[in-house]
């Protein structure tokens, strides 16, 4: 141990390093009580570097005996989400402590809403005033196949064509709602600015970077009686101050609350989304229909609420949590979230060789494109991503999970009668409903297990829609069964 080397017992005379630690002889008292108390002092150190080294390796051991996960997909394809799922069931009381954090998250994920319902009421009053480019404002969409149009407000195109929009039915009322909606719009920057102060471009949605300590800075954030009130809200929240804190989005967002509400609901802004194509309730993180209870002093998110925020993950996350019951309750479980966009993948491979088990979250979204480019089709993109994950040699004895996720989104991209067939023309006149087209992927998926895994293992897959906590919890219980058991099989306990 450190603190009996540094400390000879003073039995040996003949020792140099006691000889040299022996006090003079003429040491005064003063001198001899500042002696004392230094070797006091760096005994303390040295029991605490002690106590430090036995901690490490016994979280060294700890981590090599838990059952590690890995989340993988792309982005957007709800790996953060099945993480919520996780902790809400199976570590319930280390969920809600996080509500506080999550509360902001929320409300930037509203303010997000809004911010784009404007700059699509602002394209509106743009393009009626001047003229366009043949064919209409979805011309330059149709391409894409984009659902939501995400992009940032854009300028209006070049005066070169003939045609003239219809007057806008927008109205004075309109604009003066959106007038007094600006407050909301600094926001958002100003918090993400301190959420990630190293971001240099425009940043797409609201996102943290893994390890910052997110959550205490958020909950940190809040004002006072914010905090306070965030957990046990018995009475309405006040602002501390006349306007509340300036990137404090509570009091700015119940102060808009009735404009809110009243233009997301208002017939003629539902025309001009439908008639641009443009469907905000596909956004991640679409909390416009909740907006007259979100928008309040004192409100307090729902577990359903912090499990549909969109936060989108920069690098990968460790999440330590203990099973508070199940099959060996106490035991430890590491889950890895990552960033599924093209410049996180690279930051996946470190944790291939330590995990027991994969969950791929792959939505079947053939009619959408990568958000990182605009070229690359979504499920083709994850298809891309599932063969190089079968056949990683690292990965040669992972358990591998498949989820066939947004199976509720899939169910209405096929109500609103978009065909498959014309994304995936191999697809060809099979009929063009959830339970086809779920096989037809289902068995490519499959396929490729098969053929590229370097050896035979089993194929688990789920159909999942993970946003929905009930149906979510019970995959989750079979899901956790099936690794636990492969993992004691794996160490021959059983
Ligand atoms: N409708 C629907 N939305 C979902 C589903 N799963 C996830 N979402 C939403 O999709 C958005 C993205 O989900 P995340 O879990 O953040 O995606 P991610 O894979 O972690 O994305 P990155 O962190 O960017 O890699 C969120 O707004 C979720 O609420 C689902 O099954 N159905
Ligand atoms: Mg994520």
């Amino acid at each position: 141990m450190a603190s009996s080397s540094l400390f000879p017992p003073a039995s040996d005379p003949d020792d140099p390093l006691s000889k040299a630690l022996q006090p003079p002889p003429d040491e005064s008292p003063d001198d001899r009580a500042r002696r004392i108390q230094q070797q006091k002092d760096a005994q303390a150190i040295s029991h605490s570097i002690d106590q430090d080294i036995q901690e490490s390796r016994k979280a060294f051991e700890r981590r090599k005996k838990a059952i590690k996960i890995l989340l993988l997909g792309q982005a957007e394809s709800g790996k953060s989400t099945t993480l919520k799922n996780f902790q809400l069931a199976f570590s319930p009381q280390h969920f809600r402590t996080e509500r506080a954090a999550w509360r902001t998250i929320i409300q930037l994920n509203l303010i997000r809403s809004i911010k784009r319902l404007l700059e699509v009421l602002q394209e509106e009053w743009d393009e009626s005033a001047q003229p366009l480019r043949g064919g209409g404002p979805e011309a330059d969409k149709k391409g894409k196949g984009k659902a939501v149009d995400r992009s940032p407000a854009r300028s209006p195109p070049p005066p070169k064509a003939t045609v003239r929009f219809s007057t806008s039915p927008l109205t004075d009322q309109h604009r003066r709602m959106r007038m007094r909606l600006s407050p909301l719009l600094p926001i958002e920057e100003q918090l993400t600015r301190r959420l990630l102060p190293d971001a240099n471009d425009r940043l797409q949605d609201v996102c943290v970077r893994a390890g910052s300590g997110w959550k205490g800075l958020l909950a940190g954030l809040q004002s006072p009686d914010a905090a306070a009130a965030a957990g046990q809200a018995k009475e309405p929240r006040r602002p501390s101050t006349a306007e509340g804190r300036r990137d404090d989005p509570t009091a700015v967002l119940a102060a808009c609350r009735d404009d809110i509400v009243a233009l997301w609901e208002d017939p003629v802004v539902r025309a001009v989304l439908k008639r641009r194509g443009i469907r905000l309730q596909d956004m991640p993180g679409f909390f416009l229909n909740d907006a007259a209870r979100i928008a309040t002093m004192n409100y307090e998110p729902t577990d359903e609420d912090i499990v549909r925020a969109r936060l989108r993950t920069l690098g990968v996350e460790e999440h330590r949590f203990t099973m508070e019951s199940g099959a060996l309750p106490g035991s430890e479980w590491y889950i890895y979230d990552v960033g599924g966009s093209r410049n996180n993948r690279p930051m996946w491979i470190p944790y291939f060789d330590d995990v027991q088990a994969i969950i791929f979250l792959a939505p079947l979204a053939f009619n959408l494109m990568l958000e990182e480019d605009a070229k690359v089709n979504r499920l083709e993109d994850s298809i891309m991503l599932w063969k190089e994950i079968c056949q990683n040699p690292l990965l040669s004895k992972t358990t591998l999970i498949l989820f066939l996720n947004k199976m509720d989104i899939l169910q209405a991209t096929l109500a609103a009668g978009i065909r498959v067939n014309k994304y995936v023309p191999s697809y060809g006149d099979q009929p063009n409903d959830v339970q086809h087209v779920t096989k037809y992927f289902r068995d490519k998926f499959r396929g490729y297990h098969k053929r590229l895994s370097p050896q035979a293992r089993s194929f688990y897959w789920h159909e999942t829609s993970v946003i929905d906590t009930r149906s979510t919890a019970a995959i989750l219980v079979g899901v956790r069964e099936g690794i636990l058991r492969a993992h004691l099989q794996s160490v021959n306990v059983i």
